[in-house]
């Protein structure tokens, strides 16, 4: 749901609608701390990825940065949308496999990914392991020595670039715990290994500059390092480099007065830069690979909350606290996100209250959004925080033993529970008593 809302995502009660579907009966139907997702959004978002791509003719791959929500739902959905995913540790792989999804379309992420989880990479075939460091490389190369299986990989390097955006999602600049550095010639140093390994069979190149991106001098720097790169291996090594990767990191937006750039004018300035760098060094362009996580998922999700208690400090602040809070959405905690947020069951009720909404967790810092203008709430009113399709439920915890909320999947007006909602058993489930002594 963008942060402008149509009259048709209202319907004749005054209510708002996801994915067709009435946002009051989503939360007596399912409760509330809910997680709702307009389908047809991620549908259309991957649409116009493939689109931007076809129409500039370039051999290219799309791949879903699943970190930024990943169930079983969504790596099926994504397996209808035929682009490929990513994954940043074994319990998302395990996920994607438990989806059905085509392993040979998954790239295996992390800085520092475990043997048991690299086993289970090579055992399942996935399609291309991103190589992070050295000890990532020597793993690699006693497991398949052992198995006699060749691997994909690609090498992913740190581009030396600082994207303008929180200092806890810029990934790209030198100082960083991911990749190889390639100013003081760790990438180099690792083509060198990778190439010597009778098993590792370099697919690619891979950079991530960060995330939540709203400029495109990063992404254009990020290519011209790249082809740098793949130039300078075609000299060295003779090695053409087949695939560049540039990551994720196309910023949306989560409030009004936010303008991101749309992901054709990202998408088009790297693609010209790349083309006008192979042009003028007679190479062929290498396929473009990129891993859109936000962008795919962040404006399709909706989180439900139930108003409870209201606390107004006159001259000071109003608090309107929610049946969520922290672990649904640690973002604004975690980076002071922002967000916009309607009151749901009161669509077309004057917004004329200013409110700042506080989770229930025991943590000041708990709070969703800060100064909203809204109608005015009593206990029962349905808020909707708006945009929150990424990093919510995938960063989510049972803090305070809260259980995590539900997450239903909308289209065409009908609704489909994806994820239950955790229980009080499932609470306790991993915890043992204390032996007798
Ligand atoms: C390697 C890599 N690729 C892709 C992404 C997806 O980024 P975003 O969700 O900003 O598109 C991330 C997350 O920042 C990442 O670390
Ligand atoms: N989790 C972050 C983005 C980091 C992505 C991982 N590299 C967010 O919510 O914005």
């Amino acid at each position: 749901m963008s942060t402008q809302i149509e009259a048709t995502d209202i319907n004749n009660q005054g209510h708002l609608l996801i994915g067709g579907v009435d946002s009051v009966t989503l939360a007596n139907d399912y409760g509330t701390p809910l997680i709702a997702y307009d389908v047809s959004e991620i549908r259309q978002q991957i649409q116009h990825f493939k689109k931007i791509f076809d129409r500039a003719k370039v051999k290219h791959q799309i791949s879903y940065a699943s970190k930024a929500f990943a169930t079983v739902a969504m790596y099926q959905l994504v397996k209808q949308e035929h682009i490929h995913c990513d994954v940043v540790s074994g319990g998302e792989m395990y996920t994607a496999l438990k989806a059905g999804f085509p392993m040979d379309k998954i790239s295996f992420h992390g800085n520092n990914k475990s043997r048991a989880e690299l086993e289970f990479a090579l055992e399942h075939k996935v399609g291309c392991i991103i190589v992070d460091n050295f000890h990532e490389i020597d793993l690699l190369q006693d497991l398949t020595r052992a198995s006699q299986q060749p691997v994909n990989i690609m090498l992913r390097v740190t581009p030396g670039i600082s994207a303008h955006t929180h200092e806890y999602v810029m990934t790209g600049q030198e100082d960083s715990k991911f990749g190889f550095d390639i100013k003081s010639g760790q990438a180099q140093e690792a083509m060198k290994k990778v190439l010597a390994a009778p098993f590792l069979n370099p697919i690619g190149i891979h950079c991530h500059i960060g995330s939540q991106i709203f400029s495109i001098d990063g992404f254009v720097l990020a290519a011209q390092k790249m082809m740098d790169l793949v130039l300078k291996w075609k000299k060295d090594f003779a090695f053409d480099v087949p695939i560049v990767n540039l990551g994720g990191g196309f910023g949306i937006q989560y409030t009004d007065d936010e303008r991101p750039l749309q992901p054709e004018v990202f998408i088009q300035a790297i693609i010209d830069e790349m083309k006008s760098i192979a042009a003028k060094n007679e190479i062929d362009l290498p396929e473009i690979w990129i891993e859109p996580g936000r962008s795919i998922v962040g404006t399709a999700g909706v989180s439900l909350y139930t108003v409870g208690s209201h606390k107004n400090i006159p001259g000071v602040r109003n608090y309107v606290a929610v049946d969520g809070g922290m672990g649904d959405n640690i973002r604004p905690a975690l980076y002071q996100a922002k967000y916009e947020s309607v009151v749901a069951n009161k669509m077309n009720e004057p917004a004329n209250v200013t409110v700042s909404i506080a989770g229930k967790y025991c943590e000041s810092g708990d709070m969703l959004a800060w100064n909203q203008k809204l109608p005015a709430t009593q206990p029962g009113d349905l808020i909707a925080l708006l945009d929150t399709g990424a990093y919510g439920y995938s960063m989510a915890s049972n803090y305070n033993r809260n259980p995590r909320p539900a997450v239903v999947f909308c289209e065409n007006g009908k609704s489909q529970l994806v994820v239950k909602r955790e229980s009080l058993a499932d609470i306790t489930a991993l915890d043992l008593s204390l032996n007798e002594s």
